[in-house]
């Protein structure tokens, strides 16, 4: 069974790539976040009647109808908080009828070629989601396709609402064809710079280009602004603690700051606290450039403190990157990148601790914790079966980092046998 699709030269113009460039990309449809994402192409050709692509048709086109929609703008910072006000508009005023999925299109191996979007399966074909994401089009830097079933009623075409309404004149028509799985997860193609950043500056020009829309990116940049930029450690070690909330990371901290009499400190520092729920509100380029400056704020006063006393940093890059990586690759833990990857790779410009400590508890053990802590029960069980694979991402990321590596403690013993084992850990790694 072969399905069509229309042109979608306007999108690509928009895009500033010629159509050519536009029909080689891939697509990836995401039914599950545990699970690969189902890959299609354009093609010119009648694609073969084979048993993938009858998957493939029944996959996405089995029933009613199905659209696309991607945030087309060149800027950065436009692009993604469009795309997070569409997911929330999509979300509110799609009619229940609809199965909502995210539908990203890449050109494999190509880095920053991904453009994020969304698919939306309609089984009733109702007027209603068609006149609402035409509605959406009008008014906003949006691109829409439809996909409906030829007239023979086997094949599917792809009619192309342009931005602001115009409806797309150009009815070249491209099959849908079955695409080969790429060799790395597509959302790799956009990690760097886009959730992790490697240098000040990269980070900083992220905040920079938010000054007109967030004006609380200013005060972040004037606090940046007087943080030295190559902040040299002191004499005294530098121990930071990372992992996963209610690992015990504030209790060792505050033990370790009492037996060392050293200076405890955190990134994000305070003095970023009152922005900090604002930043974690916007799309990930911003938060993530938020948290990552942090460090940077942060690594002016371990400097500082590092020549009086030893420092104890509860949380610092590790966090910033192994959330940002965890987050932005969908799938199940294969599809992180693979551990000599250079996302893992420490940001030349950063102060470098001497240690790194990761906790680890064994989910019983954390389930324990947090319920101590008064997290209802039913809604930590639900909290820890929906993001358990977030979780095993997250610790995985954080093992992979490099130079410096972490040191894997477990941390579900008592407190002071975890303590004692971290003591140890200091003197060896830090002659104290
Ligand atoms: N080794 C331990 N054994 C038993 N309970 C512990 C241990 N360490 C910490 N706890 C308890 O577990 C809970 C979480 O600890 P803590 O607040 O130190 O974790 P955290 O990593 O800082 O969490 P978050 O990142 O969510 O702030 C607290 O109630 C604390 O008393
Ligand atoms: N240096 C840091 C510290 C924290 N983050 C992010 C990662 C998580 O989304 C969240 C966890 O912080 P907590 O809730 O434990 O205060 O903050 C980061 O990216 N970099």
């Amino acid at each position: 069974m072969s399905i069509r699709l229309n042109c979608l030269s306007n999108m690509a113009r928009r895009l500033n790539c010629n159509f050519s460039q536009w029909s080689s990309r891939v697509f990836a449809a995401e039914f599950d976040s545990r699970c690969d994402p189902v890959y299609f192409a354009l093609s010119a050709q009648t694609p073969a009647a084979d048993e993938k692509q009858s998957l493939l048709f029944q996959k996405l086109f089995s029933q009613g109808k199905a659209y696309s929609i991607h945030a087309i703008t060149d800027d950065r910072i436009q692009r993604a908080r469009s795309y997070s006000d569409l997911q929330d508009k999509l979300v509110s005023a799609l009619p229940k009828s609809c199965n909502l999925l995210q539908l990203i299109a890449f050109h494999p191996n190509v880095n920053n070629s991904l453009v994020k979007g969304f698919f939306i399966q309609d089984a009733l074909n109702n007027a209603e989601t068609e006149n609402m994401l035409k509605d959406l089009v009008k008014s906003e830097e949006f691109h829409l396709c439809t996909y409906v079933s030829s007239e023979d009623g086997t094949l599917w075409q792809q009619c192309v609402w342009s931005q602001r309404g115009k409806e797309c004149t150009d009815v070249t028509k491209h099959y849908i064809t079955v695409a080969a799985k790429p060799e790395y997860h597509p959302s790799l193609l956009n990690i760097i710079n886009t959730v992790v950043f490697y240098s000040f500056e990269d980070a900083y020009r992220v905040l920079q280009e938010c000054k007109e829309c967030i004006p609380e990116s200013k005060e972040v940049l004037e606090l940046a602004d007087q943080c030295l930029k190559n902040s040299t450690k002191g004499r005294f070690p530098v121990i930071v603690i990372e992992g996963l909330d209610a690992t015990g990371k504030t209790t060792l901290t505050q033990s370790l700051q009492e037996i060392l009499r050293g200076a405890l400190l955190r990134s994000p520092p305070g003095c970023l606290s009152q922005w900090r729920a604002r930043f974690d509100a916007e799309p990930p380029l911003i938060r993530r450039a938020f948290y990552a400056l942090g460090n940077y704020i942060s690594a002016c006063d371990i400097a500082r403190e590092s020549a009086k006393s030893p420092v104890i940093v509860d949380r610092y890059w590790h966090s910033t990157a192994a959330y940002a990586i965890a987050t932005e690759v969908g799938g199940a833990l294969e599809s992180l990148p693979s551990s000599h990857s250079e996302v893992y790779r420490w940001p030349r410009d950063l102060l470098t601790p001497d240690l790194v400590v990761l906790l680890t508890v064994r989910p019983e053990e954390r389930a324990r914790r947090l319920r101590a802590r008064g997290v209802e029960k039913t809604r930590e069980e639900a909290e820890l079966e929906a993001n358990n694979l977030f979780r095993q991402k997250v610790e995985e990321a954080y093992r992979r980092i490099q130079d410096p590596a972490c040191v894997v403690i477990d941390a579900s013993p008592s407190k002071e046998e975890v303590l004692s084992e971290v003591l140890l850990l200091i003197q060896k790694h830090c002659n104290l």
